[in-house]
């Protein structure tokens, strides 16, 4: 595979705002729980283990590939693995999340968070090798947890509903709020440019929960700290997703976003309007979602009209990455994964 036949997969012409071959699809969370030789795969090995094992990555990274046709891989991680690399105590509990030993709240908490040393990600990068030789013509997309996000984890000690000790920090002392930002932010940037040396494709930032945000906090309080993680990323295109960020999709573009992330609340022509009337001046932008991940349970006809819907609404925009609009729920029929992409394949 040449760089120049890479370059031309669906996925990248989409994310450049060109015209595809056809509609490029790959699901958030195709790696995983939904898959039965994953689950066979991944028996007896703790999550953060596997993801440091470079040939298990390789393999479950694979397997949403061959068996659904979608147009990119995703590289099996967590978003809590820089962390733990660097040095962060914290674990993976299964039917949980992300739970950390010591949160971080006080200004000591802050400055003894370690940096991210390339070489502790190194079984990472290992894996992408492995990838880059197997993939093909497919391009891998690398990700890392946005500094809220991550924060969120950090500073809760594990999963929130409310974040609400995550925003007494940002309000209640601005100042530590944005040492800890920043110093994330460092460990982000530094995880996904090793990446990109390492030869993803695309990079994804996930901030999921930033939903939970105003969008003059978001603005405050986030913005700047993404912005230096996706403007130190050049050379391969950058996708900004978060849940319940209707209201934030220009300010996640203005972050430095080349495609952004739509989840289903809102459809994406009215996600396109958004972004085109708040930044005029700017390209026409492209967006990647946004099925509901539980259509995948309702049935050939309703999710044949779901498709059909989101990828006619999706012209709105220069380039339509198609998706969910968030990840793979476990007790997904993955036939109907395999479904929804020959059904987005085919739709015009
Ligand atoms: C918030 C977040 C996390 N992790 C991630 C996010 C951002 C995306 C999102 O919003 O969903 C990112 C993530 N985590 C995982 C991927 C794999 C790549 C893919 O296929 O998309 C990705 C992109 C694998 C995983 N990450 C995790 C699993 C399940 C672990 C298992 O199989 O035992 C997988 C496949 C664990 C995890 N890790 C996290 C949660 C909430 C969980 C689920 C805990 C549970 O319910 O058991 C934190």
């Amino acid at each position: 595979m040449t760089n120049s036949q890479l370059s031309e997969a669906p996925l990248l012409v989409a994310a450049r705002g060109g015209t595809p071959s056809r509609t490029p699809v790959w699901f958030m969370r195709q790696a995983g729980r939904s898959l039965p030789e994953y689950r066979k795969l991944r028996a007896g090995t703790a999550m953060l283990d596997a993801c440091m094992d470079p040939e298990m990555v390789r393999e479950i990274t694979m397997q949403p590939v061959r068996r659904h046709d979608v147009d990119a891989a995703i590289l099996f991680s967590d978003i809590v693995v820089p962390l733990k690399a660097a040095g962060v105590d914290l674990d993976i509990v299964p039917g949980t999340g992300p739970v950390v030993a010591n949160p971080v709240r006080t200004a000591e908490d802050v400055a003894a968070l370690p940096e991210l040393r390339t070489e502790q990600v190194q079984p990472v990068l290992d894996a992408i090798g492995l990838l880059l030789k197997e993939l093909g013509g497919v391009p891998l997309i690398g990700f890392a947890g946005a500094p809220f996000t991550l924060a969120s984890y950090l500073v809760e000690g594990g999963p929130s509903r409310n974040h609400e000790r995550t925003k007494a920090l940002m309000h209640g002392d601005p100042e530590l709020w944005h040492l800890l930002l920043g110093r994330i932010a460092d460990l982000t940037a530094a995880f996904l440019q090793a990446q990109v040396a390492a030869g993803v494709s695309a990079v994804q930032l996930f901030d999921s929960w930033a939903g939970a945000l105003s969008e003059r906090d978001y603005r405050e309080f986030v913005l700047p700290h993404s912005t230096r993680v996706l403007s130190s990323i050049s050379g391969v295109p950058r996708i900004h997703f978060g849940v319940g960020t209707g209201e934030l999709l220009p300010a996640m573009r203005e972050a430095g976003a080349d495609v952004v992330g739509v989840d289903w609340r809102i459809p994406l022509d009215v996600a396109v309007r958004r972004l085109r009337e708040a930044a005029p001046e700017l390209p026409v932008p492209v967006v990647q979602g946004n099925l509901d991940p539980a259509l995948l349970f309702a049935g050939v006809p309703a999710l044949e009209r779901e498709i059909g819907r989101i990828v006619g609404e999706g012209k709105a925009a220069a380039g339509h990455i198609f998706n969910l609009g968030h990840g793979v729920l476990p007790d997904t029929d993955p036939e109907m994964i395999t479904k929804a992409v020959e059904l987005v394949h085919a739709a015009r």
